[in-house]
């Protein structure tokens, strides 16, 4: 992995001067601007660069306003009782929750750890600025969520996850967005699920909805209250005695 000019520094990473010298040293993905955005590919392979347009491209297609109620996780997120209502997505990744969540009305707060996905919702983030969904959503600096839980001050509408899980479907059908994760970010084990679950219900909140592969086991093997099921994804609501009600 490379930074090409014009990407930040990310701590770790070497810089390199082209895409050509990237080639040479063999350097699998870099990161650089296209068409003015940030952009990470593997210069030895035709994957379209991934980056973060909150503004067009296929986010666009599901951000129109009239489709956005339809979602299941809007339906997860349930009515808003409080307003404005916030939502904290603990696993923000590539922003296409958060734009959702952000789109039928919620202040998003967005957490992300894995640097080089959150220097890509950082530079989205800025393309968007002045537009009335990038008013909607606030990243926080990077930073692993289970470290937020004196930081993150409610109250929340509601709180979101979607940990990264395994796919079984390794068929050509995995998105090329969720190949990119797959490639940049680890799958939690048991411990980390507990404890991302734990911190996420220890915060202020109506509700937690973690969204999950439809067959998938509940997160950290903890029963929801209730889910709602797609056919390819479930959104798993916690509604406990330790979230507000
Ligand atoms: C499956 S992706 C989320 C995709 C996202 N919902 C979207 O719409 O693009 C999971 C993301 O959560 C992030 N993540 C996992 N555990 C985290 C943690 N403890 N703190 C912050 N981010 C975390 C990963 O780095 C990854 O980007």
């Amino acid at each position: 992995m490379a930074c090409l000019p014009g990407a930040p520094d990310l701590q770790g990473v070497p810089h390199v001067e082209d895409v050509a010298s990237a080639r040479e040293q063999g350097v699998e993905l870099v990161l650089g601007r296209v068409d003015d955005r940030l952009s990470l590919w593997a210069p030895a392979r035709k994957a379209a660069p991934l980056c973060v347009d909150f503004l067009g491209g296929r986010q666009g297609y599901r951000l129109a306003a009239d489709r956005v109620r339809h979602e299941r996780l809007i339906k997860a997120l349930g009515k808003v009782v409080d307003a404005p209502a916030r939502v904290c997505d603990l696993t923000a990744g590539l922003g296409r929750d958060s734009a959702l969540m952000a789109q039928a009305g919620f202040q998003v707060l967005m957490v992300e750890r894995q640097p080089i996905l959150h220097a890509l919702l950082a530079d989205g983030l800025a393309r968007a600025v002045g537009t009335p969904l990038a008013s909607h959503l606030t990243l926080l600096p990077l930073a692993d969520a289970r470290d937020l839980a004196a930081v993150l001050e409610g109250p929340f509408h509601a709180v979101f996850l979607d940990p990264m899980f395994p796919p079984r479907d390794k068929s050509a059908a995995v998105k090329q967005d969720l190949r990119w994760l797959q490639q940049l970010c680890p799958y939690p084990d048991e411990v980390e699920e507990q404890a991302l679950l734990a911190m996420a219900r220890s915060l202020d909140a109506r509700k937690v909805v973690v969204k999950r592969p439809r067959r998938a086991p509940p997160l950290a093997a903890v029963v929801a209250s209730h889910s709602l099921e797609g056919k390819t994804v479930r959104f798993d609501v916690y509604t406990s005695p330790s979230v507000r009600k």
